[in-house]
């Protein structure tokens, strides 16, 4: 490791090409061993949260899925409710998680030089991208996190493309997850009365996905930054796996008096954490709560998660589903082209639960 410095307004250092433009990130920075963070990276009062110590989300057992329909249920209830539950026993083998997880230490563990060429400005496609924070051209502070995110399009692109550090070990984890992805919608649907997927419904649910790699390092000062700020996903359902070192948040009775604060999801070996997103919430016309979340940073350890977000394809057209508007109910969301809400989350910086508001009505 590099000699501990003190970095200050005053030096001459130039953050913004060592972090963004050279490619070595937080984990640059951090690797330095700075003992203090840099003043781009201290968020505002309000960005810092009123944690709840006592409350928790759903952890939801999934052994006896095929034969007690109760398992189905309270995976119904958690999604209306809470937004957000853990699943233990959810059939995704644990080798395969572990197997991600060293290769994301992998991919993040390569010189800055190598990972750079994944970056927006290097990278030969927009289906991949190495990056730090969250929209550092739109925020007032940085976010202290890098992220290798990736776009699925086909197996074959990913193995010409996908960077080989950590390529195989993706594509096993997202493979071995759709069975758990198929039976986790079907449910959701039938307490909607959608009997069936079909090839739109499968397309509006589950037609394209995004992984992400993300590397939050240790960090001085973490109780004045975030990993990541207050934001609610723009998916239809992610798959959240993380590491033993906690830091996630979620948000629970939102605005409803003094219960309204945030509940941490604490790690539990094996376990998966699933939370509906933006696009389920305006297919279920509202029902199923897509929730706002955030990460804190570590002071003392690295900590890395992975994110599958399953989503609608780029072209579908999303709005309350046709069943459930037959059924009488008034649509809260307007129709809008998917590709366009997910430009509209990425063009801003993390803002709680504003980007739904793109499709009130
Ligand atoms: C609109 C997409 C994302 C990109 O299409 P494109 O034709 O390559 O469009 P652009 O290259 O013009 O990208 C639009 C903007 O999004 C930005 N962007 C393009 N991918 C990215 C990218 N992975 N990362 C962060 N900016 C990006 C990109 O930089 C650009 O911003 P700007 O340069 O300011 O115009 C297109 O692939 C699409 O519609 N995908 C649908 C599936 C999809 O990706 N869904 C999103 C699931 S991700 C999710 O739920 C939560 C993600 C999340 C992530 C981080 C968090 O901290 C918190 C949450
Ligand atoms: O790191 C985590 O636990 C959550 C990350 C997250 O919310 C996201 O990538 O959308
Ligand atoms: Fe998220």
């Amino acid at each position: 490791m590099a000699p501990a410095m003190a970095l200050s307004s005053t030096d001459s250092f130039d953050l913004t090409d060592f972090v963004i433009n050279k490619g070595n990130g937080v984990k640059g920075l951090s690797d330095l061993g700075i003992k203090s963070l840099p003043s781009q990276y201290i968020q505002p009062q309000e960005a810092l949260i009123n944690i709840i110590p006592q409350k928790s989300i759903p952890v939801i057992d999934m052994s006896n899925w095929e034969n007690d329909p109760r398992v189905a249920e309270s995976v119904c209830e958690a999604a209306e409710k809470f937004g957000f539950f853990q699943l233990v026993n959810h059939g995704v083998p644990l080798e395969v998680l572990d197997g991600v997880k060293d290769a994301t230490h992998r991919f993040f563990g390569l010189p800055a030089e190598e990972k750079r060429k994944f970056s927006k400005e290097l990278s030969s496609t927009n289906n991949i991208r190495f990056g730090t924070s969250f929209s550092p051209d739109a925020e007032k502070a940085l976010e202290w996190k890098d992220y290798l995110s990736l776009f699925y399009v086909s197996e074959e692109e990913a193995s010409v493309l996908w960077p080989s550090a950590c390529r195989d070990e993706v594509l096993e984890y997202m493979k071995k997850s759709q069975v758990l992805c198929t039976k986790l919608m079907t449910a959701l649907m039938e307490k909607l009365n959608v009997k069936e997927i079909d090839e739109s419904k499968e397309s509006l649910l589950m037609g394209s996905k995004r992984i992400n790699l993300n590397y939050y390092p240790r960090c001085p000062n973490p109780q004045l930054t975030v990993g990541v700020g207050r934001h609610s996903d723009v998916s239809s359902l992610t798959f959240l796996l993380q590491d033993e070192i906690g830091g996630l948040y979620v948000r629970i009775n939102e605005g409803k008096g003094d219960e309204d604060g945030w509940v941490h999801v604490p790690p539990i070996e094996g376990s998966l954490v699933i939370n509906v997103g933006d696009a389920l919430q305006i297919l279920s016309n509202g029902r199923y709560k897509s929730v706002e979340h955030c990460v804190i940073a570590s002071g003392s350890k690295n900590r890395i998660s992975i994110p599958i977000f399953v989503n609608p394809k780029p072209n579908d057209v999303i709005g309350p589903l046709p069943e459930l508007i037959a059924a009488g109910e008034k649509p809260k969301y307007k129709n809008i082209l998917y590709s366009d809400y997910v430009k509209h989350f990425f063009r801003k910086a993390h803002d709680g639960k504003k980007t739904v508001a793109f499709a009130e009505i």
